[in-house]
């Protein structure tokens, strides 16, 4: 009632005061009410704005039923008919003739206190291809996972889409296309817009801005990458956090293989950002485990649109990383055929291409391995390269799985399996949150070592004998805890934090991580003392817009 009466809003509402839990009673009777997932996203889109901390509460609580709403599959979806969705603004959209201006329309958003930015320029998004403008959604969707799953205030948060047109014919046609209507500016223009948006973000935010690519065509992504690693806190989801997520459970998988990793042949089905950025990180969990670097790259295979990857090509280019991995063998189109011919134990689908793993290609994998590892990765779920059903029947059972979209629990000759989810929302939130709090400048590769690592070690036998080379969905927001508990250590022993060491870690987190307690709504979650400065609460000015 006090609180009523400070905001000048008694009598706008009913005498009865709810309590969170009866309110959440409500949402969750609200949302299993709407029959469509694109009515249940558009119900918790509205809830997330009306009542930010009432929207996080019940996405959390929920987190397995609702996880497949605001994120893949139904996101997919959402992008793809933004047009028809949009109603407010939840992020910033720069468009390329913002050039000159991008610092300046940063201002433009509401909230001060960013400390991390998903970015997209929308030419990737999922496996659904270039959805220019339209691939808003990506970021929203993950930066609300960054709040539900590792608890950083949504306040910290900025999603961004970088709008220089789109190649998508369809949407150029499409009268309710809310983007540039003309094709993808690229070349030196886009590069420089970029440019521009990088040193934009530093000068508003602080050099700590973390900034997360994500869902750039490939070409792009490796490019950035390396071009602003060195310069900025950034990490492009797509390579590195898918990953580790896929070292993990490949780590997970040889407690069921017997199989050691290095003692694999690794098969992908794609050759772009997520097919090259998981290679990589496989190769440093080879050499880990005592085989050269040479040995390890020579276990991997990968296969593009235009076959295996092979070095005298007639068909197809051999231009990016797909090169180092390309094989002196003839060049073949075929999966089966591939797969008969390289014979790996394990087969990784990063392709877009839904049902590639055919019963044919099942098989072959069952009968090269006793325990074959499939992982469908490609989102959202139609563009899975098989389901856990079809990998489980033809292979006999035998299979070990995992795919990028969520599947419901599946039944084969009378064992329930609950297979696990490969995606990166296991590793982004709490690589996020520990490279935020401690205030690191850059992203070194091992962080990604270390979250793979986490995750790997945290899996339990019961899992694993239920089908899962993951932890449950549900303990992500722990997982984020001690993925960001590590990377702070391995901050603070190689000197690339920029605060001094509290002294318990776990606590420090806990400290900083968001309350959906309306009691908590004036904890300064978001504010991190910087190096060697005492933070003083007396001093603390609120932002206004947060009381
Ligand atoms: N589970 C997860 O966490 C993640 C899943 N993904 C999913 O992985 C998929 C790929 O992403 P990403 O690598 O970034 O995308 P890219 O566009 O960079 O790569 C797609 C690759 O698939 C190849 N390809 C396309 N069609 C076929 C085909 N018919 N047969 C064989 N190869 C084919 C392409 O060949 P070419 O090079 O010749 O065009 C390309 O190498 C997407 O669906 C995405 O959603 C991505 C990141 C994370
Ligand atoms: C999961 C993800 O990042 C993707 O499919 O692009
Ligand atoms: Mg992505």
């Amino acid at each position: 009632m006090k609180e009523r009466q400070l905001l000048g809003i008694h009598g706008l509402l009913p005498a009865r005061v709810k309590t969170m839990k009866e309110q959440l009673f409500l949402c969750k009777l609200t949302v299993d009410n709407y029959t469509t997932a694109t009515g249940k996203y558009l119900y918790l889109n509205d809830l997330m704005q009306r009542n930010e901390k009432l929207f996080y509460k019940l996405l959390t609580e929920n987190i397995e039923q609702l996880l497949p709403i605001v994120y893949t599959p139904t996101v997919g979806l959402v992008c793809q008919r933004f047009g028809f969705l949009f109603r407010r603004p939840e992020g910033i959209f720069l468009n390329i003739y913002d050039k000159g201006n991008v610092q300046q329309i940063l201002k433009n958003w509401p909230e001060k206190g960013v400390k991390v930015i998903v970015v997209t320029d929308g030419e990737r998004i999922l496996g659904l291809g270039d959805l220019g403008a339209h691939g808003m959604g990506i970021p929203v969707g993950k930066l609300s996972l960054y709040t539900a799953l590792s608890g950083i205030n949504p306040k910290a948060c900025l999603p961004i889409t970088l709008d220089c047109g789109t190649n998508n014919e369809t949407l150029l046609n499409d009268p309710q296309y809310v983007g540039l209507r003309e094709k993808r500016i690229g070349g030196e223009r886009y590069e420089a817009f970029v440019d521009e948006f990088m040193e934009a973000c530093v000068e508003e935010y602080g050099p700590n801005i973390l900034i997360q690519f994500e869902d750039f065509g490939s070409h792009h992504a490796f490019k950035f990458l390396e071009k602003y690693r060195h310069k900025y806190c950034v990490f492009n989801d797509d390579l590195q956090g898918t990953a580790a997520v896929v070292l993990a459970g490949l780590m997970s998988s040889s407690r069921i293989t017997g199989k050691k990793l290095s003692e694999s042949k690794i098969l992908f089905l794609g050759a772009g950002g997520a097919a090259n950025g998981i290679a990589s990180l496989l190769v440093m969990g080879m050499i880990r485990q005592g085989v050269s670097k040479e040995e390890a790259i020579g276990k991997i295979f990968l296969i593009d649109a235009d076959g295996l990857v092979v070095n005298t090509r007639t068909k197809g280019d051999l231009i990016g990383p797909k090169k180092y991995y390309a094989k002196d063998l003839n060049e073949m189109d075929d999966l089966n055929a591939i797969v008969n011919n390289v014979k790996p134990n394990i087969l990784i689908g990063v392709s877009t291409k839904g049902g590639a793993f055919t019963p044919k290609v099942l098989k072959s994998m069952a009968a090269i391995s006793k325990r074959p590892v499939i992982f469908a990765l490609s989102n959202p779920t139609n563009n899975a390269e098989c389901t856990p059903q079809e990998a489980y029947q033809h292979t006999e059972g035998r299979c070990v799985y995992a795919s990028g979209s969520p599947f419901k629990e599946v039944e084969y000759q009378g064992k329930t399996y609950k297979t696990g989810q490969g995606n990166n929302c296991y590793i982004f939130p709490g690589v996020g949150l520990g490279v935020m709090l401690s205030q690191m400048l850059h992203i070194p590769e091992e962080v990604f070592l270390i979250a793979a690592d986490t995750i790997a070690e945290n899996i339990k036998q019961e899992h694993l004998d239920k089908g899962s080379v993951y932890p449950p969905i549900t303990d992500i927001y722990n997982m984020s805890g001690l993925i960001a508990e590590a990377i702070m250590k391995y901050a603070f022993e190689k000197n690339l934090a920029g605060i001094n060491r509290p002294e318990s870690i776990p606590d420090f987190i806990e400290k900083h991580q968001y309350s959906t307690s309306y009691e908590d709504a004036l904890r300064p979650t978001w504010e991190i003392p910087p190096l060697d400065t005492k933070y003083d609460m007396e001093k603390w000015d609120p932002p206004k817009s947060f009381c």
